[in-house]
């Protein structure tokens, strides 16, 4: 049976320092490193471990990839996919979280994090304009790669392993479990938490919202 698993990557510089990060290229933390290594054994004794594994571009999200498989004794390099990548913060990215909370108040950040339609202001790098996503931007550019790339691989009953972030996971359960802009707010994805869905022949979810995988208790 198809079985499809999210994984959010371990904690990187920027989570560590509460800072909005969006497609700004920051690294795990030595702690992000071993949250990363310890999803293989996890995977592994959940008879989870994949066929295909596909991450982001980014650093953080490729190596929690590489980290996690080579920790299960299934050493790979993920298959790198853009439209995984995390939204983009736009003016908002490199910012501590508590500054854009007391500048802008608790009503305009969570509807730049949290909303389905509201995207964060754009930024502005050398000459380039380069635009924030709303969550609504993010699932439209991650609908064609769910419908070329990884529900392809699973309606033909692979294990695919999917390692992105916490917005671009969200977009991708909204689509997966039809969550309306409504119940948006409410998805979190936390780091490092392997979460598992059982799908059918159509790829579709048999239980909506999946199954966080926990490891078994240390003996
Ligand atoms: O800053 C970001 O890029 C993301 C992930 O850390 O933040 P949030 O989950 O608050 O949208």
């Amino acid at each position: 049976m198809p079985s499809l698993v999210l994984l959010r990557h371990g904690e990187s510089a920027w989570n560590a320092r509460d800072v909005f990060t969006g497609q700004v290229d920051v690294d795990l933390t030595p702690r992000g490193e071993e949250q990363a290594r310890r999803c293989g054994p996890t995977l592994r004794e959940a008879g989870l471990l994949p066929d295909r594994v596909y991450s982001s571009t980014l650093t953080r999200a490729v190596r929690t990839a590489a980290l996690a498989l080579a920790a299960a004794g299934r050493p790979c390099t993920p298959t790198q996919d853009c439209r995984l990548d995390e939204r983009s913060y736009g003016a908002l990215e490199g910012l501590p979280r508590s500054e854009v909370l007391a500048r802008h108040g608790a009503e305009q950040y969570r509807r730049w994090r949290r909303s389905w339609d509201v995207a964060p202001p754009p930024v502005r790098i050398g000459g380039v304009v380069r635009p924030g996503e709303s969550l609504a931007d993010v699932a439209a550019r991650l609908r064609p790669c769910w419908e070329d790339v990884l529900a392809p691989d699973l309606r033909v009953g692979r294990t695919v392993l999917v390692v992105a972030h916490s917005n671009s996971l969200r977009a991708l359960i909204a689509v997966l479990d039809g969550v309306g802009p409504d119940r948006v707010p409410e998805l979190e994805v936390p780091i490092a938490e392997p979460l598992h869905y059982l799908l059918d022949d159509r790829a579709r979810p048999l239980v909506p919202g999946g199954r966080y995988v926990r490891s078994l208790p240390q003996r």
